[in-house]
């Protein structure tokens, strides 16, 4: 089976064409195919171009452990840098169709960059969702093993739980972001970010990501730490996410809708052995 495979800021993903496939790709085989000894590695699995009825292109994003994401900022952004290595787009925009809704992307820089129009960040209960009556999630208390936290959850198709803190680090991110996934509140489980606010124009995070563990980077969970720091009046529409593997940039208009900007990486193409699926 061909395999392509990308990297976005280290956040990395392989790209599949349904038509290559040549057996369901189940959550078992996912699980193989990521797995970083047993497999090729990787962040998660990008299957596409579907057809779509809305959209130019339809994509199924799926996460390391088997489950299925509405939506990868970063997997939208390799996608679209496959879509024009393919010489299936141009330096025009286009529409793809995921799970958590529609996006608008365009590739950049001979390829290097990638701007993806992301949707729009809610703060609803019921649209993310987490449990109990219908409101904005807006610093709340989670308790969370030793620690309990002030959050603001959010979704842009997948949900997210993010936490301000004067200073973050990999290890809190691990530490709580593995209890804070399957915590009770979240009946979808969620992604996690640990916030720093460094001024009004940047923001550090770590990243807990669903399904998939310490990721070095995200574009959704960018988009929606960036949506929360300006949702507190903490910066303002312009944001750098700085992220362990690299810079995104955010731009959040009076909607919550986000426009996202960042790098990706071709990294290999190949074939995967059919022993590989044997067990
Ligand atoms: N790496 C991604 C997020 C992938 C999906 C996520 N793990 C989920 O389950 O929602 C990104 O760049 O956004």
């Amino acid at each position: 089976m061909k395999f392509y495979k990308y990297h976005a800021l280290g956040n990395d993903y392989l790209v599949l064409a349904p038509e290559d496939l040549s057996c369901p790709l189940t959550p078992e085989l996912i699980k193989v195919i990521c797995h970083r000894n047993f497999g090729i590695g990787a962040d998660g699995i990008l299957l596409g171009p579907f057809p779509s009825q809305t959209a130019q292109f339809g994509l199924r994003i799926y996460n390391p452990d088997g489950s299925e994401a509405e939506k990868s900022g970063n997997g939208l952004r390799i996608f679209s840098r496959y879509l024009w290595d393919k010489k299936l787009v141009g330096e025009q925009p286009f529409s793809i169709q995921t799970l958590g809704g529609l996006v608008q992307s365009v590739v950049k820089d001979a390829g290097k960059t990638v701007q993806v129009e992301m949707g729009k960040v809610s703060f609803w209960s019921d649209e993310i969702p987490i449990v109990g009556d219908r409101r904005e999630v807006i610093q709340e208390e989670i308790h969370c093993g030793d620690r309990t936290f002030s959050f603001c959850a959010a979704t842009i198709g997948n949900p997210h739980c993010v936490i301000s803190l004067p200073e973050i680090t990999p290890a809190i991110a691990k530490k709580y972001g593995q209890l804070l996934e399957v915590h009770p509140f979240f009946p979808n489980r969620t992604n996690v970010q640990f916030m720093k606010v460094l001024n009004r124009n940047s923001i550090q995070i770590e990243i807990w990501e669903r399904g998939a563990g310490y990721t070095l980077a995200s574009g959704s969970s960018s988009s929606a730490a960036a949506a929360v720091a300006h949702k507190l009046g903490l910066c303002d529409s312009s944001i750098i996410v700085q992220m362990p593997g690299g810079l995104i940039s955010i731009e959040i208009n009076d909607d919550f809708m986000i426009s996202m900007r960042g790098s990706v990486t071709k990294v290999a193409k190949g074939e995967m052995s059919a022993e590989l699926f044997d067990n």
